[in-house]
């Protein structure tokens, strides 16, 4: 199978490596349009890539989504975004472009996270007047906060609620925790490959859930999964769920 790569930065290059060292994979092209140069195969943007390939896997900035939608449905190419911090209108966009071409979105790639999000399910269900915090850590060069995948999991958790909560990012100040709240908190720092903890308390008793990432290539190896997939299927709107179910 061909794969292009976009974006070489920390999972890009990783994926690149895991691609050159696999058998049955090929990586025909990587785009990025501030790296020319330091790989023979990085070319600045989509149109200039000597070949077409089976399958894109973006791990490089939100904001390329603008440019990759019209490349994908003209070519027809299965597409994993992996990048994070995209508004609800950049979503809806990539919801429409699904239409015409197979798309999988996965804010985390990672197995454990993908079970843990089928896990919330369960627990929220049983445990709908307990309190609901959400705590993840990352590196200092993460630039979107809250992670992608603590969003995913928020929004797991209000959609399997009765009804929703409001979420309250970090606490300041006085005022008393309402009952119809999620708080969320965000720690930066140093190389935290990533950690996400879902915390209900209850009177007397908590229940923490947590995954923590301890290397990327989880989620390399989870987008190469899902990418292999992807190849195969008809045009849709794809998640992790289809993949690891
Ligand atoms: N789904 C998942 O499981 C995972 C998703 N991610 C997401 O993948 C993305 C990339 O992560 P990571 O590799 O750590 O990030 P990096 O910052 O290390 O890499 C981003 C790459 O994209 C390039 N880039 C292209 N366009 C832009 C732009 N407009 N602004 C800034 N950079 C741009 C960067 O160029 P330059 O090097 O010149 O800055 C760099 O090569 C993030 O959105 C992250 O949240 C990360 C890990 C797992
Ligand atoms: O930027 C990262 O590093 C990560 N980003 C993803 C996110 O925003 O959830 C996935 C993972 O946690 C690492």
């Amino acid at each position: 199978m061909n794969i292009a790569v976009y974006g070489w930065g920390q999972m890009g290059k990783l994926l690149c490596d895991t691609i050159d060292k696999s058998k049955n994979l090929n990586l025909t092209g990587i785009i990025d349009a501030f790296s020319s140069g330091k790989d023979h195969r990085i070319v600045e943007t989509l149109e200039n890539l000597s070949v077409v390939p089976d399958v894109l896997i973006d791990f490089s900035h939100y904001s390329n989504s603008e440019k990759i939608l019209p490349w994908i449905t003209a070519h027809n190419i299965p597409t994993l975004i992996a990048t994070t911090g995209h508004s609800g209108e950049e979503l809806e966009k990539i919801k429409k472009a699904s239409q015409v071409v197979p798309i999988l979105k996965a804010t985390n790639t990672s197995l454990g996270i993908n079970l843990i999000t089928e896990l919330l399910e369960t627990l929220v269900s049983s445990l709908e007047d307990w309190d609901i915090e959400l705590i993840e850590k990352h590196h200092n060069k993460k630039i979107d906060a809250p992670s992608g995948t603590a969003q995913s999991l928020l929004t797991k958790i209000n959609n399997t609620l009765s009804s929703k909560r409001e979420l309250i990012y970090g606490r300041e100040g006085i005022a008393p925790r309402k009952k119809e709240e999620i708080g969320v908190h965000v720690v930066r720092g140093g190389s935290i490959v990533g950690e996400h903890s879902v915390i209900f308390a209850g009177e007397d008793e908590v229940i923490e859930i947590k995954h923590e990432a301890h290397s990327k290539m989880i989620f390399v190896n989870g987008a190469l999964k899902g990418a292999t997939w992807l190849y195969n299927q008809n045009p849709g709107f794809y998640t992790m769920k289809d993949i690891f179910n």
